[in-house]
């Protein structure tokens, strides 16, 4: 995964703190049963930690070379991951769906692409009902595997936290493979851009043929001047990342860095508190303000500047660049009359963070069959309003979130190979919110990287 340098690997993973959390009140936390949780967190706070202290800190690095405006971030995976999806062929695609897309967005920025994982810990989703009702029966609503199972029956519905330890155990698993695939010559540049290339000989041919056509004479370029042989190219940094959102998992994977003695969650490089959680004065902030992470919140429309303020001077008081990250959700029927508007009354500190663009959670609808469904154009128009909001504020656009897969799901609608509405129940896997496919993420990543090379106004 992350380059590790002698420095970093020599660090003590450090030890479990004992901190006494406020009680602040927390939205969206499961119910357990008492006895049961203490057992399961007496174990979690004992497991090793899945990153270390010094690639957070070195994400953090990376994370200010966005906000400076010098780097652009991918951040991609599952809505929601699933115990039994962690499977090599899936972690494998996931991860080449990523550097496949990793590889066209450098070309477009000009600019190195830090790229994150919406993976290993993604297992915990908030959801608008805390219940489910069908055929008259009704039951708790399904909150990810972290926490219950998607089964529509009592007993898989109960919230059970030993599943707090089967989600480390995934996330462990996940991590390995991954550090695996980007360090062990799978990540090569050639390979990658083999791949994309069988992906423009089919329908996007003609759309993105010419970019395709500028790719490929680039790593010609590279492959005829000897700088392809370099290790640099066989392997990449990648990071992961999860919504910090049950805090029974969170906090036991919190550790003390024995070289600063400052706090980290080990669970993930980075964390973000979501649009459901991220009230000034609840847990969640809190909690992320103790970390030394990079960390992220997402923003919805309604959004202020005296909220966005206040959540800076809650999480990074220091304006301390790489710190935190907003990821914007916004709609993209709403965004090019919110952000502007929000990034230039931020004046000048709207530079000390950076700014992502999250299309998908704004533009999620119900299609005639039941499917809760996103269209392709609606994402893309999404970024297009992102990118022309930060040229009227003068502000970097700094990266996309996105929900994908590396499978060929019917779950959004729309693309160069499109899927119809009626073909939604086909190939629908997703538990809870609906991923691009393999085809509509490169798709999208052919998109932004021609509004990152020619500008967006
Ligand atoms: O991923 C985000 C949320 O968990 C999701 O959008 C909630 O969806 P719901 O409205 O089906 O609960
Ligand atoms: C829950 C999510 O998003 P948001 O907090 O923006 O609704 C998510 O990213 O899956
Ligand atoms: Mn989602």
């Amino acid at each position: 995964m992350v380059r590790v340098s002698t420095d970093i690997a020599g660090t003590p993973v450090g030890s479990t703190p004992s901190i006494d959390w406020p009680d602040l009140p927390a939205r969206q936390q499961p119910s357990w049963d008492p006895a049961e949780l203490a057992q399961v967190l007496a174990v979690l706070s004992t497991y090793p930690p899945l990153v270390f202290a010094g690639e957070a800190d070195l994400l953090r690095q990376r994370m200010a070379e966005v906000s400076a405006g010098r780097a652009f971030t991918l951040q991609g995976g599952d809505c929601a991951e699933t115990l039994a999806d962690v499977t090599g062929p899936n972690i494998r695609d996931r991860i080449k769906t990523i550097l496949q897309m990793a590889v066209v967005l450098t070309y477009g920025a000009g600019m190195p692409i830090v790229k994150v994982g919406r993976m290993a810990g993604q297992f915990a989703k908030p959801r608008s009902s805390d219940s489910e009702t069908r055929d008259g029966v009704t039951l708790p609503a399904y909150r990810g595997d972290m926490v219950n199972g998607f089964e529509f029956t009592e007993a898989s519905r109960r919230h059970d936290p030993d599943r707090l330890l089967r989600a480390y155990h995934a996330s462990s698993a996940t991590l390995n493979l991954v550090r695996g695939f980007t360090s062990g010559g799978f990540a090569d540049l050639r390979s990658v851009h083999a791949w994309n290339k069988g992906f423009i000989q089919g329908p996007a041919q003609a759309r993105y043929e010419q970019m395709a056509h500028q790719i490929d004479r680039a790593v010609r370029f590279l492959e005829a001047s000897g700088v392809a042989e370099a290790e640099e190219m066989r392997r990449v940094e990648f990071y992961s990342a999860h919504e910090a959102l049950v805090l029974d998992y969170e906090r036991p994977m919190v550790r003390r860095d024995h070289r600063t003695g400052l706090l980290y969650d080990t669970s993930s490089h980075f964390v973000w508190v979501g649009e459901r959680t991220r009230d000034l004065d609840g847990a969640h902030i809190d909690f992320v303000s103790r970390i030394r992470n990079p960390v992220g919140v997402k923003l919805g429309p309604s959004a202020d500047r005296d909220t966005v303020l206040r959540l800076m001077d809650k999480v990074d008081p220091e304006r301390e660049p790489g710190r935190l990250t907003f990821i914007t959700r916004m709609g993209a029927g709403t965004v090019r009359d919110v952000l502007p508007a929000l990034l230039t009354s931020l004046g000048e500190e709207a530079h000390r963070v950076s700014w992502v663009c999250d299309p998908m959670h704004g533009n999620t609808f119900t299609s005639p069959s039941g499917h809760k469904t996103r269209r392709f154009e609606d994402v893309v128009d999404e970024v297009r309003g992102f990118f022309a909001s930060h040229a009227e504020a003068g502000t970097h656009p700094g990266g996309i979130h996105v929900e994908l897969t590396g499978n060929d799901v019917t779950e959004c609608v729309g693309g160069v190979n499109p899927v119809d509405l009626d073909d939604l129940g086909l190939r629908y896997e997703t538990l809870c919110d609906p991923r691009l496919n393999h085809q509509q993420s490169l798709e999208l990543a052919f998109v932004v990287a021609e509004m990152l090379e020619k500008g967006v106004r």
